[in-house]
């Protein structure tokens, strides 16, 4: 076990022992009230305050460790549910409700808890994928022949590893998160080696595509029967290579990470699962009070909403109509977590604005692959929403959209942020020359090249026709120059290809610091000034608006 891992434990343990100590407080204390109450009355608040503890235990003692507690917490729920919900509720209901034998129960919840600490095996910690190797884009390039495709991938950015046989690789650089590319004639020996590494290091296969001459329909099932995921014919089209590539980079980050806000008023369950999703990789943000919650919303900007329904005095079903009041989140997935096990209560629940319903107790290892399968939907439904079809960068209005964020969080925290305003030069004479077709994959290959070379927390949106604007937070004039320097000079060095011939294609870019502005739009206007600046002075390479001009007084 890592030293993550180890201290991780140690945390759920004593999440786990808080769990007991709290519990076993609560329930004493109950049992004393309810004796109180066989003697004396029953009164509504009393009843309400049984149901809250059994509802939190139904909920959360499985996930300590305690599962048969849970049950039987949630069959005493069930039992006080109908008549707190009924309009005439009345004492000797109650106490008919609240008999011996109920108490006698009630009793046994404490016995359990006592049982269940001691004999409860350690549940295992899911292990964290390896975000490194996750994130990793190393292709493992296999045939000699393939020598030439190698480097001209080195070109679009991606690191690559040539070797002529699979038992020329040293182990550690295959992982689930590589990319294999390999011709027809080795794929049979190729995709053995990748079955054989996967189940031994417990990993997924790494995707496998495939350089071939035969592109019928038999050559193509025959590929995809011995593993290959994607066919590339030859002479293979570089940049298409590329961008698949970066395609499954980019879906495999996805499917392991996702941003996520945890709403419940159970303190040690939502530290529970705030461990065990950051252990995953996951970004996670826990309220135990929905007061504050608008504002985290726009601050972390979650891919899902987590929520309790039950958070005495709220209730997530309207805090969910609630937040649906911002069209912003019109569209933000809530999802309830609730002991709730009636379906159609569960049912009426979602028709009120949340979109999916989780129930407690669940596993550690189920959380995590219901949040990373939300997340991803999540992330899939809103790309459709705001990226451009023939990039997948951001669309014109969402890209300004992250402008206006980050301008907002540069006012508050004061760091630098550049805004970059990127142009392809006579890009009209390549639309006339080698065709509208030929251009777009021009216009792909830059935002291939641009979503290799720039950091996660980077924005990068197409914002017309052939210009691009990147937003870079946290990152000063110098080194934003020197790295934009390098993009021109990688992707002037590109090849493209037409039945016209082969050539090349240069882009011009401005660059302005968003913090000299008291509006995002200025900053906009000045990285065009300086872009165009750029082109006056003959194109491929990076202006600065700070070595033009100094901004107005009242910027
Ligand atoms: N292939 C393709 N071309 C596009 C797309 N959007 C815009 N264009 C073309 O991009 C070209 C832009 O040309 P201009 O604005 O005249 O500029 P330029 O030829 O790049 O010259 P400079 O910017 O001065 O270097 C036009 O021919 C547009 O039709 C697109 O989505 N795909």
């Amino acid at each position: 076990m890592t030293s993550d891992l180890i201290a991780m434990d140690h945390r759920l343990t004593a999440l786990k022992a808080r769990f007991a100590d709290r519990t076993a407080s609560q329930l004493n204390s109950m049992i004393e009230n309810v004796e109180t109450w066989q003697r004396g009355g029953i009164h509504h608040d009393s009843l309400e305050a049984l149901y809250q503890l059994l509802h939190r235990l139904a909920g959360s003692s499985g996930t300590f460790g305690f599962p048969r507690l849970g049950r039987q917490a949630s069959q005493l729920e069930q039992r006080i549910k109908p008549l707190l919900e009924s309009p005439d509720f009345s004492a000797s209901r109650a106490r008919d409700i609240i008999d011996a034998r109920f108490m006698e129960r009630l009793c046994q919840l404490a016995q359990l808890l006592e049982d269940g600490e001691q004999n409860a095996p350690p549940s295992p910690i899911p292990q964290q994928p390896n975000l490194s190797t996750v994130r990793a884009t190393e292709v493992l390039v296999l045939g000699e022949e393939l020598a030439g495709l190698a480097s001209a991938l080195d070109h679009h950015g991606f690191r690559f590893h040539l070797a002529a046989m699979t038992t020329d690789i040293p182990e550690h650089h295959w992982h689930e998160g590589n990319t294999i590319v390999t011709s027809s004639h080795h794929l049979k020996q190729v995709a053995a080696w990748n079955k054989a590494l996967s189940l031994r290091l417990q990993q997924k296969e790494a995707t496998i595509l495939c350089i071939g001459s035969d592109d019928d329909f038999s050559a193509r099932y025959r590929l995809a029967e011995l593993g290959a995921s994607g066919l590339f014919t030859l002479p293979v089209d570089v940049p298409r290579l590329a961008e698949r590539i970066e395609q499954l980079n980019r879906e495999r980050q996805e499917a392991s990470t996702g941003k996520v806000l945890l709403l419940d008023d159970d303190e040690e369950l939502t530290e529970h699962y705030r461990l065990v999703l950051t252990n995953a990789g996951m970004s996670v943000r826990i309220m135990s009070r929905p007061d504050g919650l608008l504002n985290t919303l726009a601050e972390f900007r979650p891919d899902i909403v987590l929520m309790d329904i039950h958070m005495p005095p709220f209730s997530g079903i309207t805090l969910a109509r609630m937040i649906r009041f911002e069209p912003e989140w019109l569209s933000l997935p809530i999802i309830y977590l609730s002991s709730e096990q009636d379906r159609d209560e569960q049912l009426s629940a979602l028709a009120q604005g949340a979109d999916e319903f989780i129930t407690k107790p669940i596993s550690d290892r189920l959380l995590i692959r219901t949040v990373r399968i939300l997340c991803y939907r999540a992330r899939q439904l809103s790309k459709l929403v705001s990226c451009d079809g023939l990039t997948g960068l951001l669309n014109h209005s969402h890209i300004k959209q992250a402008l206006g964020h980050e301008h907002a969080r540069v006012q508050r925290q004061g760091h630098d942020t550049i805004v970059a305003m990127l142009d392809l030069d006579h890009f009209k004479a390549v639309n006339d020359t080698h065709g509208h077709a030929i251009g777009d994959q021009v216009i792909k290959a830059l935002a291939t090249l641009l979503q290799k070379r720039l950091r996660d927390t980077d924005h990068l949106g197409r914002y017309g026709g052939e210009e691009f604007v990147v937003i870079l937070p946290e990152c000063e004039l110098p080194q934003a120059t020197a790295m934009f320097e390098e993009i021109c000079r990688h992707f002037s060095d590109l090849t493209f290809s037409s039945p016209e011939g082969q050539f090349h294609v240069t882009v011009s870019i401005g660059l302005a610091r968003l913090n000299q502005f008291s509006l995002a739009e200025q900053a906009l206007n000045a990285a065009d000034e300086a872009l165009y600046e750029r082109k006056r002075q003959g194109r491929n390479g990076v202006s600065c608006y700070a070595s033009i001009t100094s901004p107005p007084d009242d910027e």
